[in-house]
């Protein structure tokens, strides 16, 4: 291991993030009565140019009158391109109660968009006394955000978490697809007149996870647009657990409980896990750094594994 350890991420669930237009007023009491560990109330994309100041209008009044109840509180302001974000944080932080959480910053490019919108938070906060400090999540959805994405995750001790954002990943990529999030029709292999339909997005969420894993930041994959299809979204949501995401975007109600099904480890998962442990503080006990558990080589190495999904379980049960 190298003698800079690998800082742990906040301890807090984020299996489900459920997105909702800031100009959609009807969807906010639901979106607080659903699953979803998080919450993020849009003011960007889901919201048109002409909706803008209503709906961010609209937004700081819910912060302060809904019952958001234990979930984590996070707005998604507009793009540093637009004339929009700095009056979004501006008046998010003086106009909305401390029980907004976390800010999401769009289509972050490199560490200069963190450090901007941390300088206006942060003079805000100071100015106002804040006693609970923003948290911020970042998307990575263009191609300068995936080449920074670890300088994005240094950018600023607010970071919490990192998103891959499909839809305009793959048009800032240049992919000639309109899906968002899944496999593409046209991504496929072939052989012996078999078609196989690998993961497009896969090196851009191992990427992510490798770069919020070095800073202890929580990677998390972004949306799927095809809600009438929860196999896929299943599919796609347990690729990404394996490659050590630990939740995933719902754009519809009905995404939650698959988000949660995936990123919630199972009873047989945990109980292995705790096999494992107690298999290996038996091995220390008699000197020795790996043993057998089922047939499998268990090590030191095993142990961290299984700490994964015991910390994972300990946050759910709470
Ligand atoms: C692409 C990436 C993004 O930007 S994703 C994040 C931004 N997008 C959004 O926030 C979209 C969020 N979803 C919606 O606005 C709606 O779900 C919908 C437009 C997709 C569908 O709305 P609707 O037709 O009203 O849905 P239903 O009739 O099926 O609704 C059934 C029921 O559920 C309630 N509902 C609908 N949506 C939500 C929601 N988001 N939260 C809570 N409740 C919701 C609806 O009111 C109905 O309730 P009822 O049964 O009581 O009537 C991008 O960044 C990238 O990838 O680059
Ligand atoms: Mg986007």
């Amino acid at each position: 291991m190298s003698f800079r350890t690998q800082p742990l991420p906040v301890a807090r669930l984020n299996r489900c993030q459920l997105f909702g237009p800031g100009s959609r007023t009807a969807l906010f009491e639901k979106m607080a009565k659903s699953d979803a560990d998080v919450i993020n109330i849009d003011l960007e994309d889901s919201v048109a140019p002409d909706d803008k100041e209503a709906a961010r209008r609209q937004t700081i009044q819910a912060i302060r009158d809904v019952d958001w109840g234990d979930k984590t509180l996070s707005v998604r302001i507009n793009g540093l391109d637009t004339p929009f974000w700095v009056r979004d944080v501006v008046d998010l932080l003086e106009q909305a109660s401390d029980r907004l959480d976390q800010i999401m910053i769009p289509k972050a490019g490199n560490a200069s968009d963190i450090y901007a919108v941390d300088a206006v938070v942060t003079a805000i906060e100071k100015a106002k006394g804040r006693a609970k400090p923003i948290a911020f999540e970042a998307i990575i959805e263009t191609a300068a955000g995936i080449c920074h994405v670890e300088e994005i995750a240094a950018a600023s001790p607010r970071m919490q978490a990192i998103s891959l954002g499909a839809a305009d990943f793959a048009a800032s990529m240049g992919m000639a697809t309109t899906g968002i999030g899944g496999t593409q029709e046209n991504y496929y292999m072939i052989r012996e007149g078999q078609k196989y339909w690998p993961d497009p997005w896969h090196w851009a969420h191992a990427k992510i996870v490798a770069a919020c894993r070095t800073h202890g930041v929580l990677p998390v994959d972004g949306p799927f647009g095809d809600f009438s299809d929860p196999d896929g979204y299943r599919a796609q949501a347990m690729r990404s657990a394996t490659l050590g995401m630990v939740g995933k975007w719902a754009i519809h109600p009905s995404q939650i409980a698959l988000a949660n099904e995936v990123f919630s480890p199972s009873d047989a998962a945990v109980t292995e896990a705790r096999e494992i442990l107690a298999a290996m503080e038996e091995a220390r006990k008699s000197g020795a750094g790996a043993t057998v558990y089922k047939g499998r080589l268990v090590d030191i190495a095993s142990i961290k594994q299984a700490e994964v999904i015991v910390r994972q379980a300990e946050l759910i049960d709470g």
